[in-house]
């Protein structure tokens, strides 16, 4: 199975001592892997340092087999991402802000803006100003954003974050969408255990900055009713305080 992404004993410590450590952890071209953790465990600080906006202490990621240490560009080529709270330029529509992403590709029409818009259901706000979107429109703009350029490799930062339910529904039939026809891997973070176990095929537990197990969604729920379960007892088994 070709690798897509590849984590190796990655630490990123904070001033205050928190962070991440020894993050190994190899995901699969196809694969929808739910990083799961409570709040402060060290999800968005993971996805930080893979995507290169925070730099490692130690560790490797390698993207497509290309190190983001010292091949960056080459690395993050077909990523696309959303960490933390979507940002777009308020004074602009929905689709200027996509245009000006565009802009970057030289294969991004007015077409696949439409069609990014219309994935997410906000085709209707397309030439709505940003300042006036909701919490979950800026979500679904920020996911639009993330897929706009077709990429292999999608990282979502608690991305179902202030969607009502049909936009849950909504995220969760496109990812699995893109996973099943296009072959695209996707790394998301969430608290939210139940949809983690309806979305993803693989699931990893973090706590306080360790991955201290992963599997695949069905072994797991061959030993436990519910990913909830085995979420409770893989934190209490690892020292929950
Ligand atoms: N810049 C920083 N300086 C110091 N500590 C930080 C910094 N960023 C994060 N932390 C701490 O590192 C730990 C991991 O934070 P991180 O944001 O990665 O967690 P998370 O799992 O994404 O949390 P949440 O679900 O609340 O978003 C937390 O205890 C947080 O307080």
């Amino acid at each position: 199975m070709e690798v897509v992404l590849e984590i190796n004993e990655l630490n990123k410590i904070y001033k205050n001592g928190l962070g991440i450590r020894d993050i190994s952890l190899n995901i699969c071209r196809g694969d929808i892997f739910g990083l799961l953790g409570a709040n402060g465990s060290g999800k968005t600080t993971v996805m930080k340092v893979i995507t290169g906006l925070m730099k490692a202490d130690s560790g490797d990621v390698k993207i497509f087999g290309h190190s983001i240490n010292t091949q960056y560009e080459k690395a993050m080529k077909n990523v696309g991402c959303m960490i933390e709270t979507p940002e777009s330029y308020p004074y602009l529509t929905a689709y200027e802000n996509l245009k000006q992403i565009s802009r970057y590709y030289d294969y991004i029409d007015n077409i696949r803006i439409d069609e990014v818009l219309d994935i997410v259901g906000i085709l209707k706000y397309k030439n709505e100003k940003t300042k006036n979107f909701s919490l979950g429109m800026k979500q679904r703009l920020g996911i639009a954003t993330a897929i706009l350029s077709n990429p292999k490799l999608v990282i979502l930062d608690e991305p179902l974050n202030g969607l009502d339910v049909d936009g849950m529904v909504a995220m969760r039939n496109l990812i699995r969408k893109l996973s099943d026809e296009e072959g695209t891997t996707f790394l998301i973070s969430s608290h939210l255990i139940h949809d983690v176990e309806l979305t993803c095929n693989r699931v990893g537990v973090i706590f306080n900055g360790k991955l201290i197990n992963e599997d695949y969604t069905s072994n797991i729920l061959r030993d436990y009713s519910t990913l909830e379960n085995y979420f409770i007892s893989e934190v209490d088994s690892n020292g929950r305080t």
